[in-house]
């Protein structure tokens, strides 16, 4: 909590003793490179005193540890790592993350306003400091059918929230260059503040036009030269290593110290499995320096970078008057918390007990049509037909062409292809829109998966060789209040019910790890070859990432912006 400034003066000065002081321990200065044994002093939630002895109220001995500033995961959607906020905090906290800054639009695009306020009021209630930006396009683009829509005026009343920061990531970027009068409302309403970017495979002059509207990061950028471009044009680029999209390795080349004043890190979409199995930040720092960038460039795009990127002044060091978020680890390399302060508060299970933890929203969000198997048929009589490519590993998909004769008038999976048939499924009671088409990459021989995180309209998504067991993990769905089915011979072999919007666990993350394992288990069993099939499958309904997508109302050519069938 915070103390007064006196406080604050007389314990820097060491005339008064600190509230706590940590002892005997190395600061890496992340201005000079250097490692400094001192004792750090705190005062309420901020530190006071460096390269000086301390004595204190309460004082930590950590001879022999490294102390790092708390790590900011730069663009998430806390959605994604399939726990409320409150899971993702107790998750994320103790691995060094104190300062996460969302984007609830997966939220949003299920219930508007209601989800993006409880995120905000969620916020209040944390150990980390959780930032929510204004979601900027729900629905992502004129392409899909979500449960809400948010215009600029739904936003203003918002900007000033103290956990705000600005515009999240502007997805719509072809309406951005159209200039689309609802995107240059917000561009507009947002001007002169921060507005997050994302514009995979932007470049040139369209690039160059979407950046004069305002916008500032990039976290989509999957090549050292799509970065490069980004970062001579002035934009902060956020590298991204998450449960699908895996951009480190592609851009850690770039991560130099010269470079790491303008380089940030993101998880974007990251799931408990994965935090568990690898980690969260502390997984992008280890790797980074792995791969041979220097530890005071990787972790000054974990905090100072950061910082400094979204207008955080008040932490990214270990100095006189930052916020007391401190990781403290046993070494640069290995980057293993052993204790974390948030604001001053050391991350402990006590701690975390002790939060008012907020009833959720958006229960009961599934209100889609019942389907039968025939609803899987693919009607169509020319045999060329448009396939999805799935890039393991990517969010980009490939727009792939396959001749699929049509029996009986239906154009049905062909296994021995690899091509399957994948539906998109309207689910918030708008239209009951469903759409059919073929995806190539799941390695899939039997059943169907099914799920309501189906990015970012959030209806449902499946995929199988199966049509009555597309139907089966389909409709289960509607009964569980979504989340994950995997379904084989008329069964259900796995799920996982995400209650809160079809998107949330309202489970403790370690069993929600527990049913991941089963759930990938059940469909490595089908025939599965992806690592992560849930949220690949869930990124095929995204018209904003190129080149060929899915939503309800239709496959979508990305580049060409328009539904094609
Ligand atoms: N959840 C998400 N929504 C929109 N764009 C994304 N790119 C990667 N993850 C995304
Ligand atoms: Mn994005």
């Amino acid at each position: 909590m915070q103390r007064s400034l006196s406080d604050m003066i007389r314990q820097g000065r060491g005339v008064a003793p600190a509230d706590l002081v940590l002892k005997g321990g190395r600061v890496f200065d992340l201005v000079t490179g250097d490692l400094t044994a001192t004792d750090v002093a705190i005062c309420g939630d901020t530190i006071v005193g460096i390269q000086a002895e301390y004595q204190g109220a309460r004082e930590i001995d950590v001879s022999g540890r490294i102390l790092v500033p708390g790590f900011i995961d730069t663009h998430l959607h806390v959605e994604s790592s399939l726990v409320t906020p409150f899971e993702f905090d107790r998750c994320v906290g103790p691995r060094g993350v104190t300062t996460a800054i969302c984007d609830p639009h997966e939220i949003a695009n299920v219930c508007g306003l209601e989800g993006i306020r409880w995120f905000l009021d969620c916020a209040g209630h944390l150990l980390m400091d959780l930032r929510v930006q204004l979601s900027s396009c729900v629905p992502s683009t004129h392409m899909e059918t979500a449960g809400a829509r948010l215009e600029a005026a739904d936003l203003v009343p918002l900007m000033d929230h103290p956990k705000v920061i600005g515009l999240a990531e502007f997805m719509n970027f072809p309406g951005v260059l159209m200039e689309d009068p609802g995107c240059l409302a917000k561009l507009d309403a947002f001007r002169g503040r921060h507005i997050d970017g994302h514009a995979p495979l932007l470049s040139g002059r369209d690039l160059n036009g979407y950046l004069a509207a305002g916008i500032r990061t990039e976290h989509e950028a999957t090549s050292a030269a799509e970065a490069m471009e980004k970062l001579r044009k002035g934009m902060r680029v956020l590298i991204r290593e998450g449960s699908v999209s895996k951009d480190l390795h592609a851009l850690a080349e770039i991560l130099t110290e010269r470079h790491s004043p303008y380089l940030c890190f993101c998880t974007d979409d990251r799931n408990p499995l994965d935090i568990a199995e690898h980690g969260h930040l502390d997984h992008m720092i280890r790797t980074a320096i792995a791969l041979g960038s220097s530890p005071l460039a990787v972790y000054r795009a974990a905090s100072l970078s950061a910082a400094e990127a979204f207008g955080l002044k008040d932490r990214g060091l270990i100095a006189p008057g930052k916020r007391a978020d401190i990781a403290v680890i046993d070494s640069l390399e290995s980057c293993r918390a052993q204790r974390v302060f948030a604001g001053g508060v050391e991350l402990t299970p006590d701690a975390f007990a002790a939060r008012e933890v907020l009833a959720p929203v958006a229960r009961a969000s599934v209100r889609a049509p019942q389907v039968t198997a025939r609803d899987f048929r693919t009607a169509g009589n020319r045999a060329e037909t448009p396939v999805i490519g799935i890039l393991p590993g990517k969010i980009i998909t490939e727009h792939l062409t396959y001749d699929i004769a049509p029996e009986d008038g239906d154009k049905r999976p062909d296994l021995s292809r690899d091509l399957v048939k994948i539906a998109v499924i309207e689910r918030h009671g708008k239209n009951g829109n469903r759409a059919t088409g073929f995806v190539k990459g799941f390695g899939l021989k039997h059943g169907a998966i099914a799920s309501t995180v189906c990015h970012d309209h959030h209806n449902i998504a499946v995929v199988g060789a199966d049509y009555a067991d597309m139907a089966l993990a389909a409709n289960r769905l509607s009964q569980i209040e979504g989340g994950f089915v995997v379904a084989e011979g008329g069964r259900v072999l796995a799920e996982l019910p995400l209650p809160v919007a079809g998107l949330m666990s309202l489970e403790p993350f370690e069993r929600v790890r527990e049913d991941l394992v089963a759930l990938r288990a059940a469909a490595r069993g089908l025939g599965v070859t992806l690592e992560e099939p849930f949220l690949q499958l869930a990124f095929l309904a995204l018209p904003v990432i190129p080149h060929l997508k899915i939503t309800d109302h239709g496959l979508v050519d990305v580049d060409k912006f328009e539904v094609i069938g």
